[in-house]
């Protein structure tokens, strides 16, 4: 199958270096015609993956006609804010029928949208599917053993795209509640920028397990307001990832939280990151969606109000952790 994926970022890379087997001919394409060089020529990603080597079958391009041409399979791992435009750009050289896979975690800013939404949006007609799940792409380009699920409501669909994506130690199981896998996937970044505030701001482990369990809760609600279901959020594209994104010290969105809680401003800390932190444009995304659905969303709201700048970190701690409204006292699960 010739597979192309889009966003040679760390999550791209690594895909496309996960999908280089002997029945598969990938092409990544890169924005930036050095990273497709590089890539291409020299089998690194310094900038994303710095130290990590390339599978020699893989193949790099910053020529974006020929990288649509190419699919039978399209992987999409740009970031959110770009998702729409790079599908648009890739629309008329596309054949009709290829599947598509969002490898993005968030919300399409102005519309809400999810990205398996934006692509049947952008590209009708084409089966659309989420990959998501614990999987920080350094582990698993190390090949480390990781799971990750793929979420489309047509299962034969899903157990094609399982068989595509699965290699070695990376198990890939498949998931029908797209909403649930997807909202899961953007509102862990935000509840990760929670905890790694929480541990900038030198706080015990009681108090961050307290901030990713009523986290956890924050998500399930949304996603079960939006049309998803409550057991989905319990599994790998829920708590799994949740647990991944706030443990890991290579987690970009902890990083920012953490750095927040040390005092710094966003703008520094964004302006000397490279790669995106997704859940700083997806908090206010959710507080949209909170209110638009009546939802509380105490986490979700501290984080908004601390990266629009409303209030320090250091304010906003008590916020993070009034996550039972009063008169709600029990732990809903
Ligand atoms: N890195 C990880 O471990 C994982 C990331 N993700 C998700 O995958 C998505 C991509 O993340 P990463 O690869 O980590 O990001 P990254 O920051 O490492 O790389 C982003 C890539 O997108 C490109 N890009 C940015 N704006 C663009 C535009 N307007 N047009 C075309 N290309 C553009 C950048 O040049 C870069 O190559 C995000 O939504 C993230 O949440 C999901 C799972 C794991
Ligand atoms: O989605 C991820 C792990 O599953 C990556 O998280 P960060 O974007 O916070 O690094």
């Amino acid at each position: 199958m010739r597979v192309t994926v889009l966003g040679a970022g760390s999550w791209g890379t690594t895909v496309a270096a996960l999908m280089c087997r002997r029945d598969h001919e990938v092409l990544l394409w890169a924005r930036n015609p050095d990273v497709a060089a590089e890539v291409d020529e020299q089998r690194s990603n310094e900038a994303y993956l710095p130290g990590a080597r390339l599978p020699a079958r893989l193949r790099a391009t910053a020529d974006l006609e020929r990288a649509s041409r190419h699919a039978e399979l399209l992987v999409v791992g740009v970031p959110t804010g770009a998702f729409r435009e790079a599908l648009e750009l890739t629309r008329p050289h596309l054949a009709p029928w290829i599947p598509v896979v969002s490898l993005s975690k968030g919300l399409e800013r102005n519309t809400h949208l999810r990205m398996t939404e934006v692509i049947k949006e952008v590209l009708p007609g084409r089966p659309a599917a989420a990959l998501t799940g614990p999987n920080l792409a350094r582990e698993i380009l190390a090949g480390q053993a990781a799971a990750s699920v793929i979420a489309t409501e047509d299962l034969t669909v899903a157990a094609a795209l399982q068989r595509e994506l699965a290699r070695g130690v990376f198990r890939v199981y498949t998931h029908h509640d797209v909403v649930g896998c997807e909202i899961g996937g953007a509102l862990k970044n935000v509840i990760a920028i929670a905890t790694g505030m929480a541990q900038g701001l030198g706080v015990g482990d009681n108090t961050r397990s307290a901030v990713m369990s009523r986290g956890l809760a924050e998500l399930t609600t949304l996603a079960v307001a939006m049309g998803g279901e409550a057991t989905t959020l319990a599994g790998l594209a829920g708590m799994g990832d949740l647990v991944a994104t706030c443990m890991s010290p290579q987690s970009r969105n902890r990083h920012v939280g953490e750095q927040l809680g040390l005092g710094r401003s966003l703008d520094e800390i964004l302006g000397e990151m490279r790669m995106v932190a997704e859940g700083v444009k997806t908090a206010s995304t959710v507080v949209e969606l909170a209110d638009h659905h009546g939802l509380d969303m105490p986490i979700a709201r501290t984080i908004h109000d601390v990266v629009t700048g409303r209030i320090r970190a250091s304010e906003a701690y008590r916020g993070l952790t009034r996550a039972v409204p009063a008169g709600h006292e029990l732990d809903p699960g």
